[in-house]
């Protein structure tokens, strides 16, 4: 589905902050991006929505060079659900899902009832239909984080790329997300999504990037890479991995910092 071969960036007149960055994402793939702030997750994020222009390389989507493909087409490849700040302009949470529409009706057209029951839809796939006439700027960032998967849904976008999406949420919340993430995947959606949790690789990832200084140190699935070594040179602090069981049917993997 999305294939990024041998990417650097660089802002103007500054060094790459990207480096020979090479990887793939297939159907159905939750791609974990892992690194320390200012590793350069987001701008590699920024790179795959088009948003950065990539100095060397190339990020091809179906085969396609992204920069090749105009934006509102791009649009229905690839849907980015940012991080659930909160809005000064009081929309209805149904007028912000009804926004994914946009790359498909167009800037100054009006949505069509057609775009609102698939606004609709989307929230009543993730649970909020209730929410649809409040303000988004007055529900919770959980309830915020799922509008904004709601309106890439409505997109119809078959990648979404998410930025820390269950950061600022609580446990509870972090959860509801990570579950709705995991069913996505099993409908068929890509993800890739950055974090700063170790432990949402081994929850619902079955590929993880591990970034440094704005290269790839290690591709491959959380058993394979995420480890007490990895991770302690990754975060420079101590890390252990240890195996709990789930009390449900199988081992569960998880990362624990340890003070000493
Ligand atoms: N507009 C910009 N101009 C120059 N440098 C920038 C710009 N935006 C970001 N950077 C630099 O790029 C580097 C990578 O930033 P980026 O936001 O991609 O990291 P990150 O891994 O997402 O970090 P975090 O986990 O803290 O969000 C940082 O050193 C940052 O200062």
């Amino acid at each position: 589905m999305l294939a990024v071969e041998n990417i650097s960036f660089g802002y103007p007149s500054a060094g790459d902050l990207l480096t020979d960055l090479s990887f793939s994402v297939a159907k159905g793939d939750v791609v974990c991006l892992l690194g320390p702030n200012g590793a350069g997750k987001t701008t590699l994020l920024r790179c795959l929505l088009g948003i950065a222009a990539v100095r060397t390389g190339s990020i091809k989507i179906r085969g396609r060079k992204i920069g090749s493909i105009p934006a509102r087409e791009l649009a229905s490849d690839l849907a980015y659900v940012p991080q659930a700040a909160t809005t000064v302009f009081p929309h209805r949470v149904l007028d912000m899902v009804v926004m994914g529409r946009t790359p498909h009706v167009g800037f100054t057209a009006v949505p069509s009832d057609e775009d609102y029951a698939m606004a609709e839809a989307a929230l009543s796939e993730l649970g909020i239909a209730h929410l649809a006439d409040c303000l988004f700027s007055r529900i919770s960032g959980g309830e915020r984080q799922l509008t904004l998967i709601a309106r890439a849904l409505t997109q119809r976008a078959g990648l979404l790329i998410m930025d820390e999406p269950t950061s600022s949420l609580d446990y509870g919340n972090q959860v509801r997300i990570l579950r709705v993430i995991d069913r996505l995947a099993k409908q068929g959606y890509s993800i890739i999504m950055t974090s700063h949790f170790p432990n949402h690789a081994f929850l619902l990832c079955n590929k993880v990037l591990i970034m440094k200084n704005g290269k790839i140190t290690a591709i491959g699935t959380p058993e394979e890479i995420v480890t007490d070594s990895i991770l302690s040179d990754l975060y420079t602090t101590k890390v252990k991995i240890v195996e709990i069981d789930d009390g449900v049917s199988k081992q569960l993997k998880v990362c624990v910092p340890l003070l000493a």
